[in-house]
């Protein structure tokens, strides 16, 4: 096999440092182009004094070890890492055409049509089948880390923690609670199944606008989580509607596994 490529150290001056892409409570992320390559990357600066203080630590280490070693079209590369006294640094795929959340607000009638939903949601499982197979779970499957590449290819981005963009409505403390499972909001272990239960409620929101659990309070959105307690609206096609209704399931064993969501007559029908 071929020798494995040696490991080149990188550091903050390989680096043209462009403007901020995002602020995060941990961190920030720039626009940032290596110098001899011209490669344009995102670039994540992590302060360690935020970290060090709190158990995020072990996430952010989580985070590198898993991500690092993913190769998946739908989900964003980290090339590399390193780091000074002071942070750390995660240089990261750049995603030219920003979040999903953001694509999503800027529709006319700040929703998708089933062919664009469908795309999406078929792109996501193709990565949870990925992340499935290597028994990685739970990934932060809200609109706020989906990115769009190229093209506008849908890519997972993982931060592993709440950030506060400047666009994203949702200013919570651990990010939206609209994607929570009812075995999360009880706090019960939870299994890859969370992910089915996230995709529908995506599947949900780029079709209509807002999360369907969508409450005034955390306790509104907890009790309709937990009683799976939504409307789907008339717009929505039945094919859809069908779909979402085998996700949004209370109990996690009898979600409809990802093989099968891509064999669903309305992902078939609405994608190539
Ligand atoms: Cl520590 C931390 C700090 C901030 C965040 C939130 N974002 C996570 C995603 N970040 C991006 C990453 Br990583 C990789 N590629 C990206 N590409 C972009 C991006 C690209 C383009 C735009 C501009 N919009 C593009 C769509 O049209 C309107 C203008 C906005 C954002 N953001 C990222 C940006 C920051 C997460 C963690």
């Amino acid at each position: 096999s071929a020798p494995a490529k040696p490991k080149k150290t990188w550091a903050l001056s390989n680096f043209d440092i462009g403007r901020q892409l995002g602020r995060g409570k941990f961190g920030n992320v720039y626009l940032a182009r290596e110098k001899e390559s011209q490669f344009v990357v995102a670039l994540k600066v992590l302060f360690k004094r935020q970290i060090g203080e709190t158990k995020v630590e072990h996430q952010v280490r989580r985070e590198i070890e898993i991500q690092s070693h993913l190769r998946h079209p739908h989900i964003l590369r980290l090339y590399a890492y390193f780091h000074d006294e002071a942070r750390i640094y995660l240089v990261l795929e750049y995603a030219p055409q920003g979040t999903l959340f953001s694509a999503l607000q800027a529709q006319p009638m700040k929703r998708f049509d089933d062919r664009q939903s469908a795309t999406y949601i078929k792109a996501l499982c193709s990565a949870l089948l990925y992340l499935h197979e290597r028994d990685i779970i739970h990934r932060d499957i809200k609109p706020e880390n989906l990115l769009l590449g190229h093209k506008g290819v849908l890519k997972i981005a993982d931060f592993g923690w709440s950030v506060h963009e400047p666009n994203s409505m949702r200013l919570t403390l651990c990010g939206t609670v609209d994607y929570l499972p009812p075995e999360m909001v009880l706090n019960k272990p939870h299994t890859k199944n969370v992910d089915l239960w996230s995709l529908g409620v995506l599947c949900f929101e780029l079709l209509v606008g807002h999360a369907p659990f969508f409450s005034k309070t955390y306790e509104e959105t907890y009790q309709k989580i937990l009683k799976v307690d939504y409307k789907t609206p008339e717009h929505v096609s039945k094919a859809a509607a069908h779909l979402i209704s085998k996700l949004l399931v209370l109990n996690p064993m009898h979600r409809m596994p990802l093989d099968q969501i891509m064999l669903h007559p309305w992902i078939v029908a609405h994608t190539q």
